[in-house]
């Protein structure tokens, strides 16, 4: 398996190639539909990508955001996906976007799922876009190898999000399955330093989805492109 990979000279233009990029495919459903849908990534990785994204020129109020994985913790929380897109891509021209939160504010994140799961398909099913970060453990999103509901993330007919657990995650966990992620109509990962790239490469090498989550997007048949640097 070879994967698309466009390595960038640093992070700081991996940042805004990725945000050109993704510009450009939610500017071209915009022109085809009248609207567009994505979903980011939280994590480390992705906030210059994020702020680099939501100050580009676009019609924010035709677009609908929603994350690609969220953390159950109150959205006051320095772990919050949530809080970090309010940070940073909400911060420029794209605060006029829709957002479909991941979290619901109930004890249990199960306790949410049929109102999250109603919001994603009201305001941002199917995905023109979907980035994704990656772990070292290949993990995609919250698909965690060892996850309590990986294999129902997993399967065919998923329900398009699921509150999971997982030994590598030190609190609950809400996730796009993985029928959305092979549905969005583009896919981006991006992954930055020599570690990951490693990892991608044992992810192309594996043939278990379960062991290697990430492959969910390396086998999709629509496109994905890799974005990585040092
Ligand atoms: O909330 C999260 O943790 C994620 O969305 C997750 O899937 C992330 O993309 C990877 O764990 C990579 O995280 P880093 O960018 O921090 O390495």
């Amino acid at each position: 398996m070879t994967t698309a990979v466009e390595r960038h000279p640093s992070r700081e233009a991996l940042a805004g190639a990725l945000a050109d990029r993704i510009a450009a495919d939610l500017k071209a459903a915009l022109d085809t539909r009248g609207r567009a849908t994505l979903a980011v990534p939280g994590g480390t990785t992705p906030g210059p990508f994020l702020t680099a994204l939501g100050a580009r020129p676009l019609n924010w109020e035709r677009v609908a955001v929603t994350l690609t994985d969220e953390r159950w913790v109150p959205t006051s929380s320095d772990r919050s996906n949530q809080r970090l897109v309010g940070e940073t891509l909400f911060r420029g021209p794209a605060a006029g976007a829709e957002f479909a939160p991941l979290y619901g504010a109930t004890a249990e994140p199960a306790q949410s799922m049929d109102a999250v799961c109603a919001s994603l398909e009201r305001l941002v099913l199917p995905l023109d876009v979907v980035v994704c970060g990656m772990g070292e453990d290949l993990h995609a999103a919250s698909l965690f190898p060892g996850a309590d509901k990986l294999r129902a993330a997993l399967a065919p007919d998923a329900p398009p999000a699921l509150a999971m657990r997982a030994p590598g995650a030190p609190e609950p966990r809400v996730t796009l399955t993985a029928p959305v992620l092979r549905g969005a109509a583009h896919a981006y990962l991006l992954i930055v330093g020599a570690a990951k790239r490693e990892a991608l490469a044992r992810a192309e090498a594996e043939t278990d989805e379960e062991t290697a989550p990430v492959r969910v997007l390396l086998t999709r048949t629509k496109p994905l492109t890799v974005f990585y640097a040092d």
